[in-house]
């Protein structure tokens, strides 16, 4: 028998619409523990309810509680484990569990973008795409997977692209790294393995700042002005920021909080390519890390494992610079 953990968080996979007025509200009892699923033999399921919230609600200590319940469960001889999720913040529990528990089991992430009672409801489908998924051998050693509309998304790379379409995820710059079709688990594409970082703790306020044509320092000299762990900038283009922005981005370096640089583009990766003032080049120089591929929702998740991993230095730059 392959055990199969389902943790279910909550989302919109866990709601549905009030006919009365039309909101998609929280169901007090989650819809997928009552409803049929056509399983493969050899396939049980363990089912929690972890937790009914909506995934704006969602914060790292969720996402801690979730790794030491799947660590638990890797000594309970769990095969594989599904987490049904909403889909705002899916890809940062997502990635969190990739980069501190990814190598340890399959896990998978589904959620739905509409609620079990309206039509065309994608939940079911997608949650028993992920326990086929979950339960598959070709799964193991993938890291974390997200699963949704017949694609098998790296927790890495995916992304939620669209507000209501249920093939909002999306794998910019690379694709999905699998298919699910009617009989099979297909994978197509091999990923570089990345190294998971052991954490008990998930604290520090690292907020995310978005560049802008004609961006000055306010902003940045406030946060110059907090107690801040670290901050993610999601910059311009190959990664560069205007120039106004420079005294106040020294400010905090000169105050060693760590800058994590993102671009806000959406495929490709940011790199020190320009030279001139608020080019990427200068922000190396200057000593802010450029984050290889991820979207800066991840690289704040990135940033806060390795702080509280302790991570300092030459280490935290090798680290955050390093692909995935
Ligand atoms: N489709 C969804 O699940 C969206 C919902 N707002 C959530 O993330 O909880």
């Amino acid at each position: 028998m392959k055990k199969v953990l389902i943790l279910h968080t909550g989302g919109t996979i866990a709601m549905h619409e009030d006919p009365e007025s039309g909101s998609v509200v929280t169901d007090p009892q989650n819809p997928l523990l009552t409803s049929s699923l056509t399983l493969e033999s050899g396939t049980e399921l363990i089912i929690e309810d972890f937790l009914n919230v909506p995934s704006p609600h969602i914060t790292p200590t969720h996402m801690l509680h979730l790794k030491e319940r799947i660590q638990k469960a890797h000594t309970e001889g769990v095969y594989g484990v599904v987490i049904t999720h909403g889909t705002d913040t899916l890809e940062e529990t997502a990635y969190f569990l990739d980069i501190t528990i990814g190598q340890l089991m399959p896990i998978v992430l589904t959620g739905a973008m509409r609620s079990s009672n309206e039509i065309g409801s994608d939940g079911l489908y997608n949650f028993q795409s992920a326990i086929r998924v979950a339960s598959a051998k070709q799964s193991k050693g993938k890291g974390v997977l997200v699963v949704m509309n017949d694609e098998i998304h790296t927790a890495r790379y995916v992304t939620k692209t669209h507000t209501t379409n249920v093939a909002t995820f999306r794998t910019p710059t690379f694709g999905p790294i699998g298919l699910i079709t009617k009989s099979k688990i297909l994978f197509f594409q091999e990923l570089t393995q990345t190294s998971q970082l052991a954490i008990q703790s998930v604290t520090g306020t690292i907020p995310i700042v978005k560049a802008y044509a004609g961006m000055e320092e306010t902003l940045l000299t406030i946060l110059s002005e907090a107690q801040l762990d670290g901050l993610v900038i999601e910059a311009l283009g190959a990664g560069n920021l205007p120039p106004k922005t420079l005294p106040a981005i020294q400010k905090l370096l000169d105050k060693k909080v760590p800058i994590v640089l993102v671009s806000r583009c959406f495929n490709g990766i940011a790199e020190g390519v320009y030279g001139y003032e608020g080019g990427g080049k200068q922000l190396i120089d200057l000593g802010v890390m450029f984050c290889t591929g991820l979207n800066s929702q991840k690289a704040r998740i990135k940033l806060l494992v390795a702080l509280n991993h302790q991570m300092s230095s030459n280490a935290l730059v090798e680290f955050i610079t390093t692909e995935g």
